[in-house]
């Protein structure tokens, strides 16, 4: 007898679960794996790093909407409270503080590309790239500013206005000012005209050799090609926080795009810490443990915050 299409319908999901099933054996869920993440993390200092969109704040069509919650907001205050804590996101640092505002963590925007740290690291060269100013977010005190990429700046303003042009003709299409990089958002592009964004972008892109894309979630990143992302990122916050020589250290790091795979990377090569992929669905990462979506992130975050409480009074 032939299966209507709500049966047909519920045995496909019922293929997408097993399948997700099999992946969770190869990267556990890191909320089921939290014993044994609380017991290799007994007496180390765990150093939390987070991704903004789709880990902090759901998927969502408009970029500039994509606010994260109010208990999300608490969650990662409380984290920041216990935990040194630091966002790498692909947004600009301002835009990400202004969707965070939180005054007790670091902030690296641009994928990594612009970081604020507490203090110089004299194992990224001189300070051409580090400049000292009085933040505004820790109010009174010194940072510092590493920006590899300052001098692409006033090109990448001019690859704007022409992304900008193509982007005005697509419906749908939009570009967006990360400000040491740019997205070509096309979540709201017709399925038949994505192509021909891509084409125009990518022939527009053709005359800046030292520029890349890479594709995100239905986002083209257009980016200086430099030796530097989000994993070097994390390297020099680890660097300027203090723990580069620390054998106690444990970093943790959890996203959910393409660009955080070379932070989970970064953990990998340093041999110890949690590199963890938020994902629905079964995908190719080099992470080790795994979160479902946002709503499990803040799950996981309260339990490591709670542990810590319990931790300090032990
Ligand atoms: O490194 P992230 O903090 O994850 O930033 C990566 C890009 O995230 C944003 O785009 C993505 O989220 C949008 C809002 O939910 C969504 O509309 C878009 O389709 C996604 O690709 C952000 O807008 C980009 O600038 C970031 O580069």
């Amino acid at each position: 007898m032939e299966s209507n299409s709500e049966e047909r319908f519920h045995d496909h999901e019922d293929v997408i679960d097993d399948f997700y099933d099999i992946w969770l054996k190869n990267h556990p869920s890191a909320l089921s794996s939290f014993e044994e993440i609380k017991s290799m993390a007994h007496e180390k200092q765990m150093v939390v790093f987070l991704d903004y969109d789709g880990t902090l704040s759901p998927i969502v069509n408009n970029p500039d909407q994509a606010f994260m919650s109010t208990e999300m907001r608490s969650a990662v205050r409380e984290i920041g409270e216990h935990f040194t804590t630091a966002i790498i996101s692909g947004r600009s640092r301002d835009k990400v503080f202004q969707f965070v505002r939180l005054n007790n963590i670091y902030y690296a925007g641009s994928h990594g590309m612009d970081i604020s740290a507490p203090s110089f690291s004299p194992n990224y060269g001189n300070h051409e790239h580090q400049t000292s100013y009085i933040s505004q977010l820790f109010v009174g005190n010194d940072m510092v500013n590493f920006c590899p990429v300052r001098d692409f700046l006033p090109r990448i303003q001019t690859i704007k206005d022409k992304l900008d042009k193509i982007a005005k003709d697509i419906k749908g299409a939009s570009v967006e000012d990360n400000k040491f990089c740019l997205s070509v958002h096309f979540r709201c592009v017709n399925e038949e005209n994505v192509g021909k964004l891509k084409e125009m972008v990518e022939s527009t892109m053709e005359f800046y050799s030292d520029f890349r894309i890479s594709e995100g979630k239905k986002v083209m990143e257009i980016s200086p090609i430099i030796n530097w992302y989000k994993g070097r990122a994390l390297q020099y916050l680890l660097d300027t926080l203090g723990f580069e020589d620390s054998s106690n250290v444990l970093p943790i790091y959890i996203g959910d795009d393409k660009t955080d795979e070379d932070a989970f990377k970064m953990i990998k090569s340093i041999g110890k810490g949690f590199p963890v992929a938020v994902s629905t669905t079964p995908k190719e990462t080099e992470a080790l443990y795994s979160l479902r979506d946002p709503t499990e992130v803040m799950s996981f975050l309260i339990l490591l915050a709670k542990w810590k409480m319990g931790c300090t009074f032990e």
